[in-house]
């Protein structure tokens, strides 16, 4: 078998123990041999109880001296399975180990390159792990079998009333067991599937400091990992209420036929169901071989079964993301668009909305324009639609696929998102401005510098290779923001948000920005306005007020939006004021009820 794929791992690993019958077998049998103090215990305990009693004492001596041994039998039976049981989990590892080795250089091969040695030798330690674990578990169930086989056998030679007694709570132990496994195996793997989600974004929020401190994007860093961490929290308590239960079955296979054996005895004995040997053989059946017959099935099943379940799973799993792509699984956005459907977004349980039940779409290479009095919930629009905050009910769609079944790797090479404060590290310019796309060739670099008017800054700082420092500290406002600008012109995000991205520049390079952007092939944009004049330049504007929420045109939203044309009249008449600032008027008033709605 040279593909793993689905559950291909746990039928190979099927096959293989189907065509090591004969070494089952062997194993099988010298594990008979192996449960003969088990079976005799009970039985020759009570012949030789009832012989001592009767005063019979070589009779009695013989039964214990059978007993001893059927203990040297077993010895020699426990040491005499191994080398089957290595014949049987040996060649299983292998197999496995050629599937997958054999599968990664076929995938290799099909596409053109090497295979990835670090992922094939994380799959082989899980190959091997499945060997010990595979081991482990014959070994226990073995155990339990030969136990549980060798009593039963006992209990039916001491009579049925044992059989019965001890016999029919241990099968609704076992029993009440086994109907708990497919539930047990379900939250077994939600919590392992949960841990690693809040291991990747504890890893990612960590990966990620610097540029989330940066931004100031602690709370929204925390939120991704605190939410992470609950789910996790609520699948480990899920997983222990049921692992919990394992007492209960522990209590009806053990102390409870024992005490109903003790409490019952003295009536078995009047009544001649049970002879005084019967009754200690009974109770030694119990309490050596079922007994700890049960808790061991209970532990290996529950452990190492459950174990090597998953991994057998994961290694099917893991095995098929590596040999495909990447992003397999991870649906892929069929265009550009982005579509906000229903969208509400509240900050914390008890606070108002600020954004309510919004729905409009950003055409593929559309330009929008956002504007809306201080406050309303611009910023908080771009961060949803860039992914960054998670809409409270709603979805935000691009290309059709919901941006939360999208792999956050992929989300931000197809989003990019530029804030408001500017972010700039140490490092030289280049390095700042390839920061998203490394292998961008120097004309692409140049070409981007000339058409977002970054030339007089690249030449008063002395060339791309000049050091900026931290932060960006010799640099001006401005200059930061046209570096950030920049950096995501050259990236290969092709839906381009920019929230008051331009505030420090001034309103000709503000427009040659956006221009620049507008005129980037197959970009969507939208922008958080800061000027009026970014309006003005889009194909279409939002203007968000409260449940007043409109989406149109210039010409029409001047007829059909009051708080637009508010905001168009306020800026044409101050135009000094080239800010946005929010006139006292009626877009102020609707800002307010916006907030308390
Ligand atoms: N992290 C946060 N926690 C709680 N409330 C917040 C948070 N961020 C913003 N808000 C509140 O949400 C509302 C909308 O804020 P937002 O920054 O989105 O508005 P805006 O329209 O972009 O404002 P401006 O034009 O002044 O930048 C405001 O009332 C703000 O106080």
């Amino acid at each position: 078998m040279s593909v793993l794929s689905g559950n291909a791992a746990t039928a190979l690993v099927r096959a293989e123990l189907r065509a090591r019958r004969g070494a089952l077998l062997r194993f099988g049998a010298w594990s008979l041999v192996q449960a003969l103090p088990q079976t005799l215990s009970g039985v020759a305990v009570a012949r030789a109880v009832d012989d001592f009693l009767a005063g019979r004492w070589w009779p009695g001596a013989t039964w214990l001296g059978v007993l001893m041994t059927a203990a040297l039998l077993s010895a020699t039976a426990t040491y005499r399975q191994f080398p089957w049981l290595r014949q049987i989990v040996d060649p299983i590892r292998d197999a496995l180990l050629a599937a997958v080795v054999s599968a990664a250089v076929t995938a290799a091969v099909q596409a053109g390159g090497r295979p990835d040695a670090s992922g094939v030798a994380q799959l082989s330690t899980q190959v091997q792990s499945v060997r010990g674990v595979l081991g482990a578990l014959l070994r226990a169930m073995r155990q339990v079998v030969v136990s549980i086989g060798g009593a039963v056998v006992g209990l039916f030679l001491l009579g049925p009333t044992a059989a019965l007694l001890c016999g029919l709570p241990v099968l609704a132990a076992g029993g009440l067991f086994a109907m708990s496994l497919a539930p047990l195996a379900r939250r077994y793997r939600a919590a392992l599937a949960a841990a690693e989600q809040y291991a990747h974004h504890a890893g990612e929020v960590l990966g990620a400091a610097r540029d989330v401190l940066a931004h100031g994007a602690d709370d929204y860093a925390l939120s991704r990992v605190d939410a992470a961490a609950r789910a996790e929290a609520s699948a480990d308590r899920a997983l222990g209420n049921l692992v919990a239960l394992r007492g209960i079955y522990l209590f009806i296979g053990g102390p409870l036929p024992l005490g109903l054996l003790l409490m019952t005895a003295p009536w078995l004995l009047r009544h001649g169901y049970l002879g005084y040997g019967e009754v200690v053989g009974t109770a030694t059946y119990l309490t050596v071989s079922l007994s700890p017959a049960l808790r061991a099935l209970l532990d290996a099943v529950g452990t190492w079964g459950l174990d090597l379940l998953v991994t057998l799973d994961r290694l099917s799993r893991r095995f098929v993301a590596a040999r495909t792509d990447q992003t397999a699984g991870v649906p892929l956005p069929a265009g550009r668009d982005l579509r906000l459907e229903q969208l509400s977004f509240t900050y914390g349980s008890r606070a108002e909305p600020v954004l309510h039940n919004l729905t409009f779409t950003v055409a593929e290479g559309d330009h929008l324009a956002v504007l809306g009095p201080s406050g309303i919930g611009k910023s908080t629009l771009a961060a949803v639609a860039a992914g960054l905050l998670v809409p409270t009910a709603g979805t935000v769609r691009l290309g059709g696929v919901d941006l939360a079944n999208l792999d956050v790797t992929q989300l931000r090479q197809l989003i990019g998102f530029i804030p408001q404060e500017a972010y700039v590290f140490a490092g030289s310019l280049d390095e700042n401005l390839r920061y998203l796309a490394p292998d961008t060739d120097p004309v692409a670099v140049a070409a981007a510098v000339q058409t977002l008017g970054l030339g007089p800054m690249v030449s008063r700082l002395g060339g791309l290779d000049t050091a900026i420092g931290a932060g960006g500290a010799h640099l001006s406002d401005g200059e930061r923001q046209l570096v950030a600008l920049t950096r995501v012109y050259l990236s290969p995000a092709r839906i381009v948000l920019l929230d008051e991205a331009t505030c420090h520049l001034d309103p000709e390079a503000e427009a040659r920005v956006e221009q620049a952007f507008a005129s980037r092939l197959d970009t969507t944009l939208l922008v958080i306005a800061h000027r009026v004049t970014s309006a003005l330049r889009a194909r279409r504007v939002l203007v968000l007020d409260g449940d007043g929420s409109t989406v149109g045109t210039h010409e029409i939203l001047m007829r059909t939006s009051p708080t637009y044309a508010e905001l168009v009249g306020y800026w044409q008449t101050r135009p000094e004021h080239d800010d946005l600032a929010p006139p006292t008027t009626a877009v102020h008033q609707s800002a307010q009820g916006a907030e308390r709605r």
